[in-house]
Parts: structure tokens; C-alpha cells; sequence
């Protein structure tokens, strides 16, 4: 599976962490490329679109809250990123919403709940049924 990752300078470190330990993904780094202070919209549309155009199946987004970039990516309308700090969390980002971009706050949560948090995303697939016509109920593009 091909997946993306993106990140401002707050999560940068998870990112790094995340690309060198999911070593059985092909994973494309849109940045950001080190800890200096950068603008995290720059990176989530790069994410976004990579996701828009099939080039990569899912996409992880960080920065220091997951607020940011995850609002960045959900302007896309090809997008739906979950806010995700806990593991029944992510689990329902797929089950329930089949969503395609999973957003961590870097500054709230340990390496390893993150690791945690994307294995269980990926992992999981999208339950169907009754959440297929609530999906397709949410763009408003
Ligand atoms: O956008 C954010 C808040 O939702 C992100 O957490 C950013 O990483 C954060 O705002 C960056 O803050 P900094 O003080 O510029 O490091």
C-alpha cells in the first residue's frame, strides 16, 4: 500500500519517526524537511492532492494540535482526515467514515500512541452499509 505523509515543524518529529518505522509502506514525504518554523497549509494541500489524484492510497498529517492541518486537508474535496488521539478513535476513522487521511497531534501524544493510532487505521476497513449514504452526505463543494 502506497501512503504520504506531511508535517509543520511541531510535527516533524513524529513524521521522521512515523516514515522510518512503517518500513512495510511505500511512503512519499511531501514535508516539511526539519524543525524550522514553517506554515502547516503548505504541506496538508500537498497531501491532499497527492491523495486526489490516486497517487497514494491514504495520507497521515501532523502538526502541533492536528487542528491545523487537518482543517487543511478537509478543504479537499476528495478528503475526509480524522482528528485521531485514541486508538477506538482511529478505528472508527475507517469502520465509520472511511476516512483517508489520518491527523495527529504531535504535541499531545507519544511516539508510540501514534504508531499505534496509524497500525489500527490502516489496518482497518470501512464497514459500508448505513455509513456509505452518510458519507456521501457530507461535501458541500
Ligand atoms: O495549527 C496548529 C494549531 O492547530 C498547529 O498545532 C501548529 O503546529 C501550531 O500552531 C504551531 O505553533 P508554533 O507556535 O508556531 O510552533
Amino acid at each position: 500500500m502506497k501512503l504520504a505523509i506531511a508535517s509543520d515543524h511541531a510535527g516533524f518529529e513524529l513524521k521522521e519517526f512515523l516514515k522510518n518505522t512503517l518500513d512495510q509502506y511505500e511512503i512519499i514525504d511531501v514535508g516539511c524537511f526539519s524543525s524550522e518554523s514553517v506554515d502547516y497549509p503548505d504541506y496538508g494541500h500537498r497531501l491532499a492532492e497527492l491523495i486526489e489524484k490516486g497517487e497514494v492510497s491514504y495520507g497521515i498529517a501532523i502538526c502541533g494540535s492536528g487542528n491545523g492541518i487537518n482543517m487543511t486537508v478537509n478543504k479537499h474535496p476528495g478528503i475526509r482526515g480524522a482528528l485521531c488521539w485514541d486508538v477506538e478513535i482511529a478505528r472508527l476513522a475507517r469502520a465509520h467514515n472511511n476516512a483517508n487521511i489520518i491527523s495527529l497531534p504531535a504535541r499531545f501524544i507519544s511516539k508510540e500512541n501514534a504508531l499505534n493510532f496509524v497500525r489500527i487505521f490502516l489496518e482497518t476497513p470501512f464497514e459500508g452499509g448505513r455509513h456509505s449514504n452518510r458519507i456521501k452526505k457530507i461535501p458541500c463543494f
